[in-house]
């Protein structure tokens, strides 16, 4: 567990005319937690981040921010860092020079500009106008943005949407180094391998409803596994696991191509293995097929 409390949702709220976007949402965040906010597109994400942020009012709910209720301080906003779904900087400036102006509006050290620049890998580019940037080289200045004033909390909304594989793992990099130091981290990102690398624990949301907050461990290896099974002979095991005298515990039986895909809760799994072996069933191979994050946000999000 984590010591100190960054962020509180408590039923937070917000409609847009007659469309409610978020919905009576309630989570918190612990200090030096990275943690992956994952939705549908519309599910609300952005919503709740610029709510967090201080960019949109709620309709409804509270947002307790380092203890506080989240007010339109300056001192409470500015340990706070934002990258936006879509980057937008003044066009004919250059990355510093865009850089010196947002420094000044958040009062922070502007000497470290270069430094920003270099983590995110703009140097050589620092002095080419942002209306010449690739998206990645966007994505990039909004991340090195975002980090000016040194936030306690980050609220990254698709950090690595149009990146290369360099920039992916640049971006890992930072994010692991700064939780390293005891920043706290929201990610929302549609990629799930990179909240499956990074991320301890997922909150998704579904039309604006939290639908699950847990550690992703729990998601990647759900108590009910589907098992591959290859014995010597699985035309009669796929006869055996689904006829009368299957044990209650098997859930299902499928043939694949050279092999059966069995359903049962993964502490069956020893008695799986005996149950074949009773029946001279011998096996080839018995092996749990892992989760993945696509698949269980599937499975969560998949319309009833
Ligand atoms: N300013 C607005 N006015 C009216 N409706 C809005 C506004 N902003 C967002 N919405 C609606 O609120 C809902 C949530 O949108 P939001 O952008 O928060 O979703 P998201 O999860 O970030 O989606 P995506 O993954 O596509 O970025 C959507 O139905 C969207 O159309």
């Amino acid at each position: 567990m984590t010591s100190e409390t960054i962020l509180v949702v408590e039923g937070l709220t917000k409609r847009f005319g007659s469309r409610t976007a978020v919905d009576n949402l309630s989570f918190s965040l612990g200090r030096g937690e990275l943690v992956g906010l994952l939705g549908p597109n519309g599910a609300g994400k952005t919503t709740t981040l610029s709510m967090i942020a201080g960019l949109i009012r709620p309709t409804a709910g509270r947002i307790v921010l380092f203890g506080r209720p989240l007010a339109e301080s300056r001192e409470q906003l500015r340990r706070v860092g934002l990258t936006p779904e879509v980057a937008s900087f003044y066009p004919y400036l250059d990355a510093r020079q865009n850089l010196s102006v947002m420094a000044r509006v958040y009062g922070a050290d502007p000497a470290e500009i270069d430094h920003l620049l270099e983590r995110v890998g703009l140097l050589e580019h620092a002095r080419h106008p942002f209306r010449t940037y690739s998206q990645g080289m966007r994505q990039m200045l909004s991340l090195a943005n975002a980090l000016l004033a040194d936030p306690d909390l980050l609220l990254l909304d698709e950090p690595t949407n149009g990146l290369d594989p360099y920039g992916q793992q640049r971006v890992h990099d930072l994010l692991r180094e700064l939780v390293a130091r005891g920043k706290t981290i929201l990610l929302s990102s549609h990629l799930l391998r990179d909240v499956q690398e990074l991320c301890q624990r997922v909150i998704i949301i579904h039309r604006g409803r939290l639908i699950e907050d847990s550690h992703i461990e729990r998601l990647l290896r759900p108590s009910e596994l589907p098992v591959l099974v290859r014995t010597v002979a699985d035309d009669r095991a796929l006869l055996l696991l689904s006829g009368p005298a299957r044990p209650d515990w098997i859930r299902g039986v499928e043939r694949r191509d050279d092999h059966l895909i069995v359903h049962l809760p993964s502490e069956r799994l020893p008695e799986l293995s005996a149950f074949l072996v009773h029946h001279e069933l011998y096996l080839r191979e018995l092996r749990p097929l892992e989760g993945d994050l696509v698949t269980a946000f599937v499975e969560l999000t998949r319309e009833r």
